[in-house]
């Protein structure tokens, strides 16, 4: 992947072609693995309580294995993304024009639809992308052959995820013996949203970060990461470390949402991207949200809908710069 015509004008004259620079300051050091990030299997969900709990609250992610993804639609999934990638910048960002899925590139700070908020020069992102919400998916027609192509593999990858997600959060439902009735969150209703990132490798990878620190502002997020280039890192005992690619398994972050509904028993992790030196990365987010209209009551929280809830943390990136989240919503002492 090393074609300037696909990378957006404003990256093609910064360091991307550049040899790699001597080892700054951490440079030299080799990438610092998490090791010990809790293994979920879905299909034993029940059995795994005590892991699944754990995971939840001391952790706020995990890697989720027997997924029943197949091998081969990951593997098609990653190629046709890099393939997508490669497209001219101007193909891209034409082909999303006059329709809800958005092409975005260098600013973290996004509307909840995909739209990147201009942020201020030092704050770019060595990243673009696609955000595709998932009821969109059968809407959006493009005219380029590779993008149609992929969003054919979206349309089959989204019903692993609509299962995955549902599926995960009925168990932290019951995990936490929260008395709702399941329907309430209106997982039925497509409240999933995708972000297809392409990362643009940089030979000084101080120089700026694939995506800043920041939680999830979803209820869950599930991450597929490409197996070869690492890039995502939590913070873990004041450490930031990464987590390592692992073909056929998946990374699920507990979002904002579900440390509101679980009474912050759950906590949403926060978490980063650092750019590769050498090549660029390719990942898939899918993002769960409750449903429109739909309240997230807490007792240590104002109640919200995810709607208000997103568009408080995209005011507050246009206002401030970055995204307060859920201290914004915190209940007053007297309430
Ligand atoms: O691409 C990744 O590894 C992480 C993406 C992410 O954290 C996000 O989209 O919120
Ligand atoms: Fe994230």
């Amino acid at each position: 992947m090393n074609n300037l015509e696909s990378f957006p004008p404003h990256f093609r004259n910064l360091s991307h072609h550049q040899p790699p620079s001597p080892a700054p300051e951490d440079g030299g050091n080799p990438t610092k693995y998490l090791e010990s990030l809790p293994i979920i299997d879905l299909e034993n969900l029940s059995n795994d309580k005590n892991k699944v709990e754990e995971a939840c609250k001391n952790w706020g992610l995990f890697r989720l294995v027997n997924h029943g993804i197949p091998s081969s639609l990951l593997s098609q999934l990653h190629e046709q993304t890099k393939q997508v990638f490669f497209l001219s910048y101007e193909s891209k960002h034409a082909s999303c024009d006059g329709s809800n899925v958005n092409y975005f590139c260098g600013s973290t700070a996004l509307t909840p639809s995909g739209t990147t908020i201009p942020t201020e020069r030092h704050n770019t992102n060595f990243f673009e992308g696609f955000g595709i919400p998932s009821d969109q998916l059968s809407k959006f027609h493009p005219q380029l052959p590779d993008l149609e192509s992929f969003r054919v593999l979206l349309v089959e990858y989204e019903k692993h995820m609509s299962r995955i997600a549902t599926t995960l959060f009925e168990r932290f439902v019951k995990n936490l013996e929260l008395e709702m009735e399941e329907s309430k969150y209106n997982l039925e209703d497509k409240t999933g949203l995708f972000r297809v990132y392409r990362y643009l490798h940089c030979s000084d990878p101080d120089g700026g970060l694939g995506l800043a620190v920041h939680t999830d502002s979803s209820v869950l997020t599930i991450l597929n990461q490409e197996d070869e280039v690492s890039g995502l890192e939590v913070l873990r005992d004041h450490q930031w470390l990464t987590v390592k690619p692992i073909s056929n398994t998946l990374i699920v972050n507990i979002g904002d949402l579900m440390q509101a509904i679980s009474d912050d028993k759950y906590k949403s992790a926060l978490h980063r991207v650092k750019v590769d030196k050498h090549k660029d990365r390719v990942s898939i987010a899918y993002f769960m949200y409750s449903g429109e209209g739909v309240k997230v009551e807490s007792s240590k929280y104002r109640s919200f809908t995810a709607n208000q809830y997103l568009a408080q943390v995209q005011q507050d990136i246009e206002t401030i710069g970055h995204k307060i989240g859920l201290s914004r919503f915190k209940r007053n002492e007297d309430n």
